[in-house]
C-alpha cells in the first residue's frame, strides 16, 4: 500500500535536506523516493525573536531547506522539484531544548524533563522550486506538529546510564524515543513518528493538499491533461550553460502545481500523469554514487598539485595562470578547476577561481584542520586498495592472507596484512586533522572527573591532550610516545592552550613500562592489530583497580541501522576484507577478560567510537 500522493511524487526529484537517520527512515519506509543533501545552515536564530516556539521550528525547517535548495541549484544550474526540511524541538516549560552540546547537557536536559510533561514539536518545510529566467524560485509550504510526551520519574543513575549510551547526542532534547529513550517514557499524546524527527500523518495529508486529490485508478489516457508531460530524465540531465529551456520547460510544469494552502490552483497536476506508471523514478542518487569515484580523485589530484595552496596565496587566478604555475595544460587546469567549483571547493569570479571557505579551512596543505594529507593518503594508499577489491575478495585471495604473507605472489594478494590502512593512516599523522577536529568530542564523551592522572598512548600527535586538559582541569596528561613525537607535542604549548596539565614522557608502549596513571588511553592503536589482547594485557597490568581505559577506534559501531557509521564501517570492513571484524562485542570480550568491567560505549562522531571500561578490584 502507498499513500496516492507518494505514488505522485516518485518522478520528481525530491530532496531531503536532513541528516537525520530517522527522517530518512521514516520517509523511506513511506516509500518516497528522495535524495539526502544535508542542510548546512546553522540552527542559531535567536529563539525569543519567535512569538512561539513552534514558529521557531517552522523558520528553522524552512532555511535548512532553502539553503540546499539555493546549494543544489547553484551547483547543478538546475533546480529539484521538493525540497524538504524539518526541524525537531522539544519544549518544557517555554525552554526550546534542542541537541545536547555535550554529556553534561544531555543530563541537565534529562533532569528538566524528568517526571514531566513536555512538548516536542516539528516544523516542515516543503519547498517547491524551479527555475525562471536563469534564477531559482522557490514556493514555501510549512506547518508543525505538537506531541505531548511524559517522562516517569527516573533515578540519577539511570539518567546517567542513558547518557552513557551514547543515544541523546544527536536528538532534540537528549532522548531517543524510537529506541532506548523509550524506557523514559510514560505517555505519549499525538503522533509518535513526530517525536522521531518527522510527522508522517501530517505530511501526507498536506502533499494531498497540495498536490490535488488521489487521482482514480486506471485513468484512460483519453483523460490526460493537456499539458505537456514530464520527461524527467531529460529535464534532469547534466545541463550545459545552454541549457536552461529545459529548465523554464520544467519549472512551468512544476508551478502547475499551485502552492496556495487547499486552493483551486493546488488541485491540477498537469502533465506526468501516466509517466508514474511508465517510468521508474530517475535514479539522481545512484548516478551519483556510479560517478562518486571521480570526484574523490579530482579532489584527491587538486590536492596533489596543491591547487588550493596556490590558490590561498595568489588567488583568485585564471586557469590560464594556474596551469602556468604548476605546470599542467591550461585545457586540464580548466576542466579540474572546473569540477572543483562543481565540487563547492572552488568558487568561480570574473576575476579567477578562488578557494571557498570549505576549501581554505580543510584542504590546505598547512593548518590546523587540514584534511590535506588524508586525501594524500587516500589516494596513495586506499585508492589502490580500492582499485583491487575484486580480487582481494576471491577465496585465494582470502587463503593467501590467512597464513603469513610470505614470497611474492601472497605479497602482492596481501600487502602487509598486520596493519590496514586506516592504521597506518593513524600513525603516520595522515589523520592528524581529523584528530584535532575530533579531539573535543573524543574528549568530552565521558564524564571522568573521578580521574586525576592520564596517560595518553600513542599520543595521536599531542592532537586530544589540550582538548582533555580544557575539558577537565583536574586531569594531568601525560603523552606517552616514540622520542620523535616530542615536537609534535612541544609544537602545541606555543598555541597558548592550557598545556601546563600536559607533559610528554619519551617512550614505547609496546615495550617500556608505562608511566603510572588512573587513566590509560589508548587511541587508534588496536585496528589492524593482531596482537590487540597483547598490548591490551600491558594496560591492564598497569591500570589499578578503579582505574579507567578509554579506548578510540574507527568504525567499531556493530549498528547498521544506522545509516553513516554503518555505511563507514561496512565500506572498512570491505576494504579489509582480510582482517579480522573487530567491532565493539571483540573488545567487550576482550576487556571483560582481562579484568574491566562496567564498558561503556559513546559513539561520538560518525567517524570514532569511544570507549570507557574499569578496572575491577582484583
Ligand atoms: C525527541 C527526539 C528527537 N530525535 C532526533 O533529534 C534530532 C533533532 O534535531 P534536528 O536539528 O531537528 O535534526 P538533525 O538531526 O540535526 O538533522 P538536520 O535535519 O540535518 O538538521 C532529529 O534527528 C530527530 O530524529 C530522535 O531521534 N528521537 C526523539 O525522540
Amino acid at each position: 500500500m502507498m499513500y496516492p500522493v507518494i505514488r505522485r511524487l516518485l518522478h520528481k526529484r525530491v530532496v531531503l535536506a536532513s541528516a537525520s537517520p530517522r527522517r530518512q527512515e521514516i520517509l523511506s519506509n513511506a516509500g518516497l523516493k528522495f535524495e539526502v543533501v544535508p542542510s548546512q545552515f546553522k540552527e542559531t536564530l535567536t529563539k525569543a525573536s519567535f512569538p512561539t516556539p513552534s514558529a521557531y521550528a517552522v523558520e528553522t525547517a524552512k532555511q535548512k531547506a532553502l539553503e540546499v535548495a539555493h546549494r543544489i541549484y547553484q551547483k547543478d544550474l538546475r533546480a529539484p522539484d521538493i525540497v524538504i526540511g524539518a526541524d525537531t524541538i522539544v519544549v518544557i516549560e517555554g525552554l526550546i531544548l534542542e541537541k545536547p552540546v555535550d554529556r553534561q547537557d544531555a543530563y541537565s536536559m534529562l533532569c528538566r524533563l524528568n517526571g514531566k510533561e513536555h512538548s516536542v514539536f516539528t516544523g516542515v518545510a516543503i519547498v517547491h522550486c524551479s527555475s525562471q529566467d536563469g534564477r531559482l524560485h522557490v514556493d514555501v509550504s510549512e506547518f508543525h506538529e505538537e506531541t505531548a510526551v511524559t517522562f516517569s520519574q527516573l533515578s540519577d543513575e539511570l539518567l546517567w546510564d542513558y547518557v552513557d549510551s551514547g543515544e541523546p547526542m544527536d536528538k532534540a532534547g537528549g532522548y531517543g524515543i524510537q529506541a532506548l529513550g523509550s524506557v523514559l517514557v510514560e505517555q505519549v499524546r499525538g503522533d509518535v513518528l513526530n517525536v522521531v524527527g518527522f510527522p508522517l500523518n501530517h505530511f501526507c495529508r498536506k502533499m494531498a493538499e497540495l498536490h490535488g486529490p488521489p487521482r482514480p485508478a486506471h485513468r484512460p489516457q483519453a483523460q490526460r491533461d493537456s499539458a505537456p508531460t514530464t520527461d524527467t530524465s531529460e529535464s534532469l540531465s547534466d545541463v550545459a550553460p545552454g541549457g536552461a529551456g529545459s529548465h523554464r520547460a520544467r519549472s512551468d510544469e512544476g508551478r502547475g502545481h499551485g502552492r496556495a494552502q487547499g486552493g483551486a490552483q493546488g488541485r491540477g497536476h498537469p502533465g506526468s500523469r501516466d509517466a508514474d506508471c511508465d517510468l521508474p523514478p530517475f535514479p539522481t542518487g545512484l548516478l551519483e554514487l556510479i560517478d562518486g569515484f571521480k570526484a574523490s580523485k579530482a579532489l584527491f589530484t587538486a590536492c596533489k598539485l596543491k591547487v588550493f595552496d596556490l590558490l590561498d596565496d595568489e588567488g583568485p587566478l585564471r586557469a590560464v595562470d594556474v596551469a602556468s604555475k604548476l605546470d599542467i595544460s591550461e585545457c586540464g587546469a580548466g576542466r579540474l578547476l572546473d569540477v572543483c567549483v562543481a565540487l563547492g571547493l572552488l568558487d568561480k569570479t570574473d576575476r579567477g577561481y578562488r578557494n571557498t571557505e570549505l576549501a581554505g579551512l580543510h584542504l590546505l596543505s598547512r593548518g590546523e584542520h587540514s584534511l590535506h594529507s588524508l586525501a594524500l593518503h587516500c589516494d596513495d594508499h586506499a585508492w589502490p586498495h580500492v582499485a583491487g577489491l575484486d580480487r582481494a575478495l576471491r577465496p585465494g585471495a582470502a587463503a593467501a592472507c590467512s597464513q603469513p604473507a610470505s614470497g611474492a605472489e601472497a605479497g602482492a594478494a596481501c600487502p602487509d596484512c598486520s596493519q590496514s590502512p586506516d592504521t597506518k593512516l593513524w600513525f603516520s599523522g595522515a589523520t592528524h586533522g581529523l584528530a584535532r577536529l575530533t579531539a573535543r568530542q573524543v574528549a568530552t564523551a565521558f564524564d571522568l572527573s573521578r580521574f586525576s592522572s592520564a596517560c595518553d598512548l600513542g599520543g595521536c600527535l599531542g592532537a586530544l591532550a589540550p582538548e582533555l586538559a580544557r575539558a577537565h582541569p583536574g586531569l594531568r596528561v601525560t603523552v606517552f610516545d616514540l622520542p620523535e613525537a616530542a615536537e609534535h607535542v612541544a609544537c602545541l604549548r606555543s598555541t597558548g592552550r592550557r598545556t601546563e596539565q600536559v607533559r610528554f614522557v619519551p617512550g614505547d608502549f609496546l615495550k617500556d613500562r608505562l608511566p603510572e596513571a588512573d587513566l590509560y588511553i589508548a587511541c587508534g592503536l588496536l585496528r589492524g592489530r593482531p596482537d590487540d589482547g597483547a598490548l591490551l594485557s600491558r594496560i591492564a597490568g598497569s591500570c589499578p583497580p578503579g582505574g579507567g581505559l578509554l579506548l578510540v577506534e574507527l568504525a567499531l559501531h556493530e549498528d547498521a541501522r544506522e545509516a553513516r557509521p554503518g555505511l563507514r564501517r561496512a565500506l572498512h570492513c570491505l576494504l579489509h576484507p582480510r582482517g579480522p571484524e573487530r567491532g565493539l562485542s571483540h573488545h567487550r570480550r576482550l576487556l571483560e577478560r582481562l579484568g574491566f568491567a562496567d564498558v561503556r560505549v559513546a559513539h561520538t562522531s560518525d567517524v570514532l567510537d569511544v570507549v570507557l571500561a574499569t578496572r575491577a578490584a582484583p
